[in-house]
């Protein structure tokens, strides 16, 4: 078993409890509460912004150009096109997409952001790798996982987001990851893995906590004008 499927192995349990959270069934069904659905683009718009912060540290760590090249495509990506499953929530929801931008993060995603954060910032580039693979790979899952057991046509009021993620190039996107972290792990020490394989797991725990703080609206006991 490579390095990474054994990752994946290993974190099965957390994968899941994410095919099983009451959001993820409620984009199956088509049905989640619109505040919900609000409350995770909020977070999500936020995160995603973080997430090519990481890629931009990512690039610091790296030196070769076939590198730069990788996270720049990544960056474009999550500017370009990962906006489009957020409109699709948008339209569910009846709600201006402008109006859900720049809003200070709930806990569970500021948790997120700074666990990956944190990696980018401190570890290597294989940390790093891993700590950012369980966002495209659940979200994958999630689409495969929805589309085996729920009816999904066009009709389906989440068909724009559920085959925004069940696409190739999300799929060439981890192959790739995967691969660029097998070949890390492979040369790093006893220490490194055990930092390697924490940050992944981490990650998948923050995947499944960040649907439960989206359906449960979650913020902070106090006041809601902390500032990004
Ligand atoms: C929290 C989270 N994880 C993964 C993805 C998929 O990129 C996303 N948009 N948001």
């Amino acid at each position: 078993m490579s390095f990474t499927e054994n990752l994946r192995h290993e974190n099965d349990d957390l994968f899941q409890k994410i095919f099983n959270h009451s959001f993820v069934k409620g984009i199956g069904n088509g049905d989640v509460p619109s505040e919900a659905v609000k409350h995770y683009i909020k977070a999500d718009f936020e995160y995603l912004n973080s997430f090519i912060k990481v890629y931009a540290l990512a690039i610091v760590k790296s030196s070769r150009r076939s590198d730069f090249q990788f996270f720049n495509e990544q960056i474009s990506f999550i500017l370009n096109d990962e906006t489009h499953p957020h409109h699709n929530f948008c339209q569910y929801a009846n709600v201006d997409y402008k109006s859900l931008q720049h809003h200070p993060l709930p806990p569970t995603a500021d948790h997120y952001i700074k666990h990956m954060l944190f990696h980018a910032q401190n570890g290597t580039l294989a940390e790093i790798y891993s700590a950012l693979l369980p966002c495209p790979w659940t979200y994958y899952e999630i689409a495969l996982n929805l589309i085996e057991h729920f009816n999904i046509n066009e009709e389906h009021p989440f068909y724009e987001w559920i085959s925004f993620y069940d696409r190739d190039d999300l799929k060439d996107l981890i192959l790739n990851l995967r691969k660029r972290l097998d070949s890390l792990a492979s040369l790093a020490n006893e220490n490194e893995k055990i930092n390697i394989r924490e940050a992944f797991r981490k990650s998948c725990e923050l995947e499944l906590k960040f649907w439960d703080m989206a359906y449960t609206c979650e913020n902070w006991s106090g006041s809601s004008e902390v500032s990004l």
